[in-house]
């Protein structure tokens, strides 16, 4: 059912240095800042040969990785979003399982246009998982 890894998210305390960091230090192709309201971040995108990074800031003050900066100041991994065809098929394959779905469990729409959903990290070895329809 998943398939390509679409990117690896990085929760980082200062977006602005973090995308220094990357486009000067580790001489990365460095998106520009991306609001995202409806999800509560500000992204940025780091384009790499065979997937993406994803840098993550709070955006509004509820945020849901707010807490995860609380707990993590110097920023860590936040997720990994995996591609799926068909995400409402792979959602209710998911619950099945008994793998809890974020939400109510409609689809919003991610950074890319495209629907996403996530999944509980206490589910999936400690990891948040978000799978986004391609
Ligand atoms: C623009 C969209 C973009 C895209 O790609 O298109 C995005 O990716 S948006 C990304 C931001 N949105 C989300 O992350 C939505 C899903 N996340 C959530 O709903 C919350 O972050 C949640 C429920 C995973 C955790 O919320 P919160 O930290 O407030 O809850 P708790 O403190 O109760 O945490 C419960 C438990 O889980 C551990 N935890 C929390 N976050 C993570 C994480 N990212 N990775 C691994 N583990 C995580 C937390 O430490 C708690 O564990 P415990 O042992 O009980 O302390
Ligand atoms: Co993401």
């Amino acid at each position: 059912m998943i398939g390509r890894l679409n990117h690896v998210a990085i929760a980082v305390p200062d977006l602005e240095a973090a995308s220094n960091q990357y486009r000067n230090a580790l001489g990365a192709k460095v998106g520009d800042p991306q609001d995202e309201p409806d999800h509560g971040v500000t992204v940025v995108f780091i384009e790499l040969p065979n997937t993406k990074i994803e840098l993550l800031y709070p955006l509004g003050d509820s945020s849901p990785i707010a807490g995860f900066l609380e707990k993590n100041p110097s920023g860590g991994i936040h997720h990994v979003c995996y591609e799926v065809d068909d995400i409402l098929a792979a959602r209710d394959h998911l619950r099945e399982t008994g793998a809890r779905v974020l939400g109510d469990g409609t689809p919003k729409i991610g950074a890319h246009g495209k629907p996403v959903l996530f999944l509980h990290p206490k589910d999936f070895n400690g990891c948040l998982v978000e799978l986004e329809q391609v």
